[in-house]
């Protein structure tokens, strides 16, 4: 069986506090964007995992796949071996969530799958303890998201109308490390008031927190956002904590990507 994990961008992001067991509340929107791992799981005679694509910095052993395996075969110990392979398209580091997705969409295979019977509300409580950001991708819909980002609301927010590029300039972002670099104040607004259907408006109230510490020690991803507007964004942020930068653009505009963003090591990807 083969399932295609997408990755998510957030549209505004406040930390709103730091909290007793070192994690953070956080209020952001979550947006479901079409660029995909591969994941195909088949029955095996022992346990294997395989990889292609971009490389993953770590130990395949530790990788968010095997985490989503082992969780499920833990309650369910009828779960035979399987063989994993995982096709690296989303880049890491880059607050894309694409480990995140990778690991809800295992659990939710194997649940397919085996026919184990686990309920939505059951996958949402595994797919929050393998990552904050995991259990979104289990709904997979647009969401504004509170607590560690686990809890999450439907909201009705629709870029289909934008051109979305998102730039990804080869510096891996250390979540845990952005986290503690941030100097914590009071939101100027909330995103739960924000009209998501003036896409025009965003420019000017919606912001991510993590942009001002993030920038400050690669100022080459703040120049992206800079370039985006100077090439006719209508809308452009870094996505959680970096590194990568999405656009919204006008239908149809042409960007001469060649002249602003091609420098080494960097991705661009339309999304479609
Ligand atoms: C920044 C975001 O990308 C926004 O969407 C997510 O909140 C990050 O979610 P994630 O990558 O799934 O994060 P996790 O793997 O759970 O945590 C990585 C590290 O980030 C920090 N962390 C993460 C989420 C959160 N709400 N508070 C935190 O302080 C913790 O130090 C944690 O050890
Ligand atoms: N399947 C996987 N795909 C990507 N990273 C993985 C995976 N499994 C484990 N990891 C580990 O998780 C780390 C972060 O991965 P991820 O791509 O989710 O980060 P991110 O894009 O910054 O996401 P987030 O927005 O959740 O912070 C990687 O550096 C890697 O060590």
């Amino acid at each position: 069986m083969v399932v295609f994990p997408n990755c998510k961008i957030n549209l505004g992001l406040h930390i709103l506090g730091k909290r007793p067991d070192g994690f953070h509340d956080l209020e952001t929107v979550f947006y479901p964007v079409p660029l995909l791992d591969v994941l195909e799981i088949i029955t095996a005679k022992e346990m294997k995992f395989t990889m292609s694509g971009i490389a993953i910095p770590g130990a395949d052993g530790d990788n968010l796949c095997l985490q989503a395996y082992r969780l499920l075969k833990a309650d369910y110990p009828s779960l035979p071996p399987v063989h994993m392979h995982l096709h690296k398209n989303i880049p890491t580091g880059a607050g894309l969530g694409g480990g995140s997705s990778d690991a809800a969409f295992t659990l939710m295979l194997l649940n397919d799958k085996y026919k184990l019977g686990i309920s939505k509300e059951q996958l949402l409580v595994y797919a929050a303890q393998l990552g904050s950001d995991c259990a979104f991708f289990i709904e997979n819909k647009p969401s504004i998201a509170y607590g560690r980002g686990e809890i999450l609301e439907p909201i009705e927010v629709d870029l289909s109308e934008y051109d979305m590029w998102i730039v990804h300039p080869g510096v891996h972002v250390n979540t845990g490390w952005a986290f503690k670099q941030l100097h914590i104040k009071a939101p100027e607004n909330s995103l739960k008031a924000i009209n998501w259907s003036n896409v025009q408006e965003y420019r000017n109230v919606v912001s991510n927190d993590f942009e001002e510490v993030v920038f400050k020690e690669h100022p080459l991803i703040g120049k992206i956002k800079e370039e985006m507007y100077a090439n006719g964004a209508v809308y452009a942020s870094m996505s959680g904590s970096g590194s990568a930068v999405l656009g919204l653009f006008p239908k149809g505009m042409q960007i001469n990507i060649a002249g602003i963003w091609s420098e080494t090591g960097y991705r661009v990807f339309k999304i479609k």
